[in-house]
């Protein structure tokens, strides 16, 4: 009996996900039971969870489960469990759209590539669209837990562009996914296969998932009494059993649950903390940023659970935002079972469980240090975001400074020096980290300010990341040390150049380069920093950099204006000449030149970029005709 039968069109995203999933995926195409499992997983979740206030919705029956049957002769494999089920809006909305925000532009990234896809897609994490890859045509039966029998629904779909939807009567509460599968997928609907997939992937699943000894209706409701099942897997939560009996594939195969991430975790901690705070976590760092990471409302939190009890989804609080890569559980048994986000917010057991939770993510990832071609896979992917922290948690500062990762003059690989390494190479006679911001790294190992810095053999860290400047500002030393920018202020290296330079501020040079340039710099005066260049813009300790600039007129707020001083080395044979040009016009034209180049070296552009080409194409004029 079937009534109110309408056929919709799929949301464009959906359409043109399935279609490219279908062709990226299908070599890794095993993953559709997984995902299966996990969504009737989280319906067993949610119902226990919603049974805590309405105890009804058991509907008398005992512990949620997963039931899995094939029908060989028909094709089909089937997933039912007795979840919280949906009804016909819920299946309207959750089958036919994607409400991710960011969906259209990743979309939008894919190539057409099948292995770049594939690794796209598993970052994007297809769920219940992946039934596709190896069914042709998909039927899904659902009824809510707490509804009548005669409110049920049928969706049915063969993931070209549209489905249908219709009430139904559904004895049975929860969903039966029911794939009929394509031609080359029938190896699905063999027992040995499927019960193979899911010991391989699913052991850890907390509900038994139990496949059937003889055949099952197909819409999973018509079993015969008689039916017998055999539970598939141990059906405990993996993060109460103790360590020692974890194998790490069953840890890797845990992450892939909880994250939907077709990768392996790069490292983990699972700890069982007793005593007034009682509490397990069992928290994961992945192997690759997802493609919202940095998007306002992407999912991020653990998924927290009060003894054993599925609680909620993303629960923020138990982590700083700084972290939010981290994916993971935690069981808080003394936390009561109604606890809500609002609660969470302002509940001091859990104010130190976070702290305690941050401390030990700061552990794991120091740890993963040890491993350099791990450690540079987390530093690419993650390294900007760890980077907030060092603004925004004072109390864990030094520990996430140790985490850094920079090039330097040293090395310039991404990610190559760590603060450690670079004060065990600076020796016990430096008592400074310089470092040198710039917008990439071939800007900053060009710079001039590195001159000195080379040739007294001092390395310099290049700083070249989205947040660096933004980041420096709060980190004034690590391990006792300051941080000093290596292209501001005086830099007070040494005690000989001070003097020099001292006695050189009275050239006349000076004088005559300072009424020339007037406003547009704040001094000129003599330096100690440079051994091949002319000249280079110095800003003044406190100023904006570029960086911070660009980061405050994107957000729209206002910018002080900054004017750099233009540090002159005297002793460079262009200086030298300038001091014999008498002419006032022809003194005027090469100190703009000098302020230009210096503008330039540091990757910005003169005020008038046509005056400077003018002034350019004069001087190769003149040299050509010299020649
Ligand atoms: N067996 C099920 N029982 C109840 N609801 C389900 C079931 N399978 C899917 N759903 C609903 O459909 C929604 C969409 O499922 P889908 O697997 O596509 O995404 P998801 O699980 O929310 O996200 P992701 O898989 O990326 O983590 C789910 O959030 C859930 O509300």
């Amino acid at each position: 009996m079937s009534h109110d039968r309408e056929t919709r069109g799929f949301q464009a995203e959906v359409s043109r996900l399935l279609h490219l999933m279908v062709h990226s995926l299908y070599s890794n195409r095993e993953i559709f039971l997984r995902e299966l499992i996990s969504n009737a997983s989280d319906a067993c979740d949610k119902l226990r969870f919603q049974a805590l206030d309405d105890d009804s919705l058991m509907e008398g029956e005992g512990e949620p489960w997963i039931r899995l049957s094939v029908d060989p002769d028909a094709g089909t494999l089937t997933i039912a469990d007795n979840g919280i089920g949906m009804n016909r809006e819920e299946v309207v909305e959750n089958l036919g759209t994607i409400a991710r925000s960011g969906t259209e532009k990743f979309l939008a990234s894919l190539t057409g590539d099948r292995q770049k896809d594939a690794q796209l897609i598993g970052q994007f994490g297809v769920g219940f669209y992946s039934a596709f890859i190896v069914a042709d045509r998909v039927e899904v039966f659902s009824r809510r837990a707490g509804e009548a029998a005669d409110q049920g629904v049928h969706w049915e779909s063969d993931g070209k562009g549209e489905f249908t939807v219709e009430t139904v009567e559904r004895e049975q509460r929860g969903t039966a996914v029911v794939l009929h599968l394509r031609d080359d997928a029938k190896e699905f609907a063999d027992e040995h296969k499927v019960r193979a997939v899911v010991r391989q992937y699913s052991d850890h699943v907390a509900f038994p998932i139990r496949m059937a000894k003889s055949a099952e209706g197909a819409d999973g409701e018509d079993q015969d009494k008689e039916t017998e099942w055999e539970t598939l897997n141990s059906a405990t939560a993996l993060w109460q059993r103790s360590r020692q009996d974890i194998s790490d594939e069953e840890y890797q195969n845990f992450y892939r649950h909880l994250s939907h991430d077709f990768q392996d975790a790069l490292t983990w901690s699972h700890n069982q903390v007793e005593g007034n705070l009682e509490y397990t976590s069992l928290l994961y760092v992945p192997a690759r940023a997802p493609f919202d990471l940095y998007h306002r409302e992407a999912n991020r939190g653990l998924k927290l659970y009060v003894q054993r009890v599925f609680i909620m989804d993303e629960a923020e609080q138990f982590l700083p935002l700084y972290l939010r890569f981290i994916k993971g559980v935690i069981d808080a048994p003394n936390l009561p079972l109604n606890v809500s986000r609002e609660l969470l917010q302002d509940h001091g057991p859990v104010r130190k469980i976070r702290a305690a939770l941050t401390k030990r993510v700061l552990q794991m990832l120091k740890k993963l240090g040890n491993d350099d071609d791990k450690y540079a896979t987390f530093w690419s992917q993650f390294g900007e975001v760890l980077k907030e922290g060092i603004g925004e948690d004072p109390d864990n500062r030094e520990a996430i400074a140790a985490l850094l990762r920079f090039p330097s003059t040293e090395n310039a690989a991404p990610g190559a020096v760590s603060l450690d390494q670079y004060l065990e190479r600076a020796g016990e006679g430096q008592d400074k980290i310089y470092y040198l911001l710039a917008d990439n790294l071939e800007a900053a190992r060009h710079s001039p300010h590195l001159e000195v810095f080379r040739k007294k053999g001092i390395e310099v860290l290049l700083l070249t990341g989205r947040v660096d400047e933004w980041m420096v500002n709060y980190l004034e030393e690590y391990q006792g040390k300051k941080l000093v920018n290596a292209a501001r202020g005086q830099l007070d290296m040494d005690d000989r150049e001070e003097a020099d330079k001292a006695e050189q501020q009275d050239n006349p040079l000076i004088g005559r380069l300072t009424e020339t340039l007037g406003e547009r710099v704040a001094e000129v005066r003599p330096t100690g920093r440079l051994v091949e260049s002319p000249a280079c813009l110095v800003l003044g300790e406190d100023e904006l950099g570029p960086q911070m600039r660009m980061m405050l007129e994107a957000a729209g707020q206002p910018v002080p204006e900054s004017k750099p001083a233009l540090e002159v080395n005297l002793s460079h044979p262009l200086l030298e000449r300038l001091q014999g040009i008498q002419d006032d016009q022809d003194f005027a034209e090469m100190a703009e030149s000098l302020l230009d180049q210096a503008l330039l070296a540091e990757g910005q552009l003169p005020k008038d970029p046509a005056a400077t080409a003018r002034r350019l194409n004069r001087l190769l004029q003149e040299h050509a005709e010299r020649t």
